[in-house]
Formats: structure tokens, sequence, C-alpha cells
């Protein structure tokens, strides 16, 4: 098979792309693989290192409201457009599968121009506006949960899960907190992070945190992303020789890190969910209010209804609210226990199997 696969801007809406393309590439040794991204995403740097074919156009996101630069925006779709047009007639795609971020907008509309199938995956439970867009022009629409699919065209919209789910689901725990985090292999591990780029408000609660955290006896491995971590280098670096505590800025290798961890704080961003409940790892959510209808609260609420994370809200958490959370849940084995039980039923382990399956459908 022939695949373009484009999207990006976050790391929630690369991961699922490149899950999914390992999987075809599991499953079809032979397919040619193309990713289209832009020069300024994090898809710039994650995509070329997983050894893929990449492709950037230049396009730049809507603002909500009326403005100027909205002039420049449409301006820039269209070129965009052009440039999409040019590579996928050079690429001669079966099918363009699009995982939301502004860069998906001007590829997936160029492919349905040019009369390519196409495929789009929301990850949330709140569609992001790219994906909104495109909705009735692309040929199908997979959703990773159901509470998105009201948003969507009935009869073209399928459940599938997140490919990341299935990346990770038969992961089993390494050595690597012992052999790159400074940490011990059997203590209980606590991971805590803001999405892909850092948080601040988790940030200003863990540097609260950090000399309650000295005292406990399960072990913090936290990512702060770069920004907080170039901010606060100093703090952090006074932790470091901390028995129980490791610090950076970014964790490369996440899956491995969870798979090998007993308990996740985080933001409640989609790709991330699908990764904790794959495992069924216990999950505290600090959701962003910073995201497009408050999409995150909604993302972590399905799992809180059903006992797998618990919640505290972005303008709740302070140092002692996130150690006591924490402290708790590791306090209490028999909740700690039906968490994870309850995590792990709302993982959809066979995510890329279900997608595969819809890109079958489209192309044959
Ligand atoms: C602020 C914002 O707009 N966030 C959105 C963005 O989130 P964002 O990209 O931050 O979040 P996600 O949780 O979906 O994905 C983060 C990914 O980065 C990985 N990771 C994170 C930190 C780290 O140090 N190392 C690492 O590998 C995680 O394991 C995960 O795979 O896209 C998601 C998916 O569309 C949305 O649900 C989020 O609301």
């Amino acid at each position: 098979m022939r695949i373009i696969l484009t999207g990006g801007g976050t790391g929630g809406h690369i991961y699922p792309a490149l899950a999914f393309i390992k999987y075809i590439q599991s499953v079809e040794a032979d397919s040619e693989i193309l990713y289209v991204g832009t020069a300024r995403g994090l898809e710039s740097k994650i995509v070329p290192a997983a050894k893929i074919a990449f492709k950037t156009i230049d396009v730049q996101g809507f603002k909500r409201s009326l403005s100027l630069s909205n002039l420049k925006t449409i301006t820039k779709f269209l070129s965009a457009t052009q440039a999409a047009k040019k590579i996928i007639k050079a690429f001669k795609p079966d099918v363009v599968v699009g995982t939301g971020g502004y860069v998906a907008g001007p590829v997936l509309y160029a492919a349905e121009k040019l009369n390519v199938p196409t495929l789009i995956h929301e990850q949330n439970s709140v569609p992001g506006i790219t994906n909104k867009f495109l909705s009735s022009r692309v040929t199908k629409i997979a959703v990773a949960f159901e509470a998105a699919k009201p948003y969507f065209p009935k009869e073209k919209t399928i459940f599938t899960g997140n490919p990341r789910a299935q990346e990770v689901a038969n992961l089993k725990a390494t050595s690597i907190l012992e052999t790159e985090y400074h940490l011990k292999k059997d203590k209980k591990t606590v991971v805590i992070f803001g999405g892909s780029r850092g948080a601040m408000t988790i940030n200003e609660a863990v540097k609260t945190a950090l000399p309650l955290f000295e005292k406990e006896d399960y072990q913090v491995i936290y990512a702060s992303g770069q920004i907080y971590y170039d901010e606060d280098h100093a703090i952090f670096e006074a932790y470091q020789a901390s028995e129980n505590i490791a610090i950076r800025p970014y964790i490369s290798n996440m899956l491995e890190v969870f798979a090998s961890s007993d308990l996740v704080l985080c933001r409640a961003g989609a790709t991330t969910i699908a990764e904790v409940t794959a495992l069924g790892l216990p999950t505290i959510f600090v959701p962003s209010p910073n995201v497009t209808a408050d999409h995150q609260t909604k993302n972590a609420q399905a799992l809180v209804d059903i006992n797998a994370a618990q919640m505290i809200a972005d303008r709740d958490l302070t140092g002692e609210v996130m150690v006591e959370a924490i402290s708790s849940i590791f306090a209490d084995e028999a909740r700690y226990k039906e968490m994870s039980q309850n995590s792990r039923l709302a993982g959809v382990p066979d995510a890329s199997e279900r997608l595969y399956q819809l890109v079958k459908e489209i192309t044959t």
C-alpha cells in the first residue's frame, strides 16, 4: 500500500500516526509511506528521527475570532493546498490519513480534490477545528472516544480507538528506571508530566512538592517540558542527586517508562489516555484549562466515571494536593488494584488493526 500520513503540532497528533505506520509496516512490509508535516511542528523532529520519509508544507492555524491574520491564514491555506497537491501527484498514494493539527487541513483537502480516498483520525472526545472542517469532505472518520461520534456524519464515523494503544498494550517492565534514570527497578514509581510540551501549573506544583517527594517511600520521574526545564534548571539541578527523584526536560522513551512504572499524574491529552489505559495504569489527571471546548476534562471524565482515574482541576492543584493524591493511591492497595483493572478495561489494544481494516475498506 502507498500511504500518506499527515498531522502534527503536538505529540498527541503525531504519535498515533507513527504507531499506525509501525503497524502497517508489520503487516505489509513492502508498503511505501510518506509523512507530510510542517517545518516548525514537533513532527519535524520526531518523524525523521523515526526514519520515515518526511516532506513539509507551510501552513498556519486559524484564530478563533475574526481577524486580519485569518486572511493571511486563508492565503497560506490555498498555497499549502497547491503544495500538497504536488506532493500527492508525485507520490500517488492509495490513501491519505490525517491525525489532526493544522497541517492535516490542506493535505486532506487536496487529496479529496484529487479523488484519493481519505480518512481522518480524531483522538479526542471533542473534535479539533481541522477535523471538523474536514469531516464533510473525507471518506471515513475514525474516533478514539464514543463521545466524539455525535460531532461527525453518522454514516462514515467508526470507533477504532487510538493506534498508540496497540503499540503499548503488550509492553513489559524493563530496567530502564535503573539504567537511564538512576532510580530503583522495584520501587513504586509515579511518572509526572504535563503533556508533550509541559504545563505551568504542574511545574509549579512539582517545584513545591520536590522536598516532600524526597521523604516519600515511592520514587518520582518528572518530565517538565523544555521551556520549564530551561526556566527552572537551577532548582531541578539541586534534586538530580536525590535518590528517588529524576527530572528531565522530555522523556523520549515514555512508553518503556510507563510500562516500568505504577502511577501517572499528567494532563488529559488523548494520546496519553490511550497509552495509560492500554497498560492499565491508574492515573491522576489535571486537565488543561486552555484547550478547545474544555475537551481534556471530557477526556478525563470518561475514566473518572469508571473509577480508573482521579481528576484534579487545574485551579486546585498545589504541591501539597499533588503529593496527597499520589500518596493516598499508593497507600490503598485495594483502590490501586481496582483503578488499574478499570483502566485496562477502557483500553483498546487492537486499535491499529481496526484502523487498518477501515483503510482497507476504502482502498479496495
Ligand atoms: C495543549 C493541547 O492542545 N493538548 C492537546 C494535544 O496534547 P499533547 O500532544 O500534549 O498530548 P497527548 O497526551 O495527546 O500526547 C502526548 C504524547 O507525548 C508523549 N510524551 C509526553 C511527554 C514526554 O516527556 N515524553 C513523551 O513521549 C506522551 O507519551 C504522549 O504520547 O493533543 C492531544 C491529542 O489530540 C489533545 O488531546 C490535547 O488536548
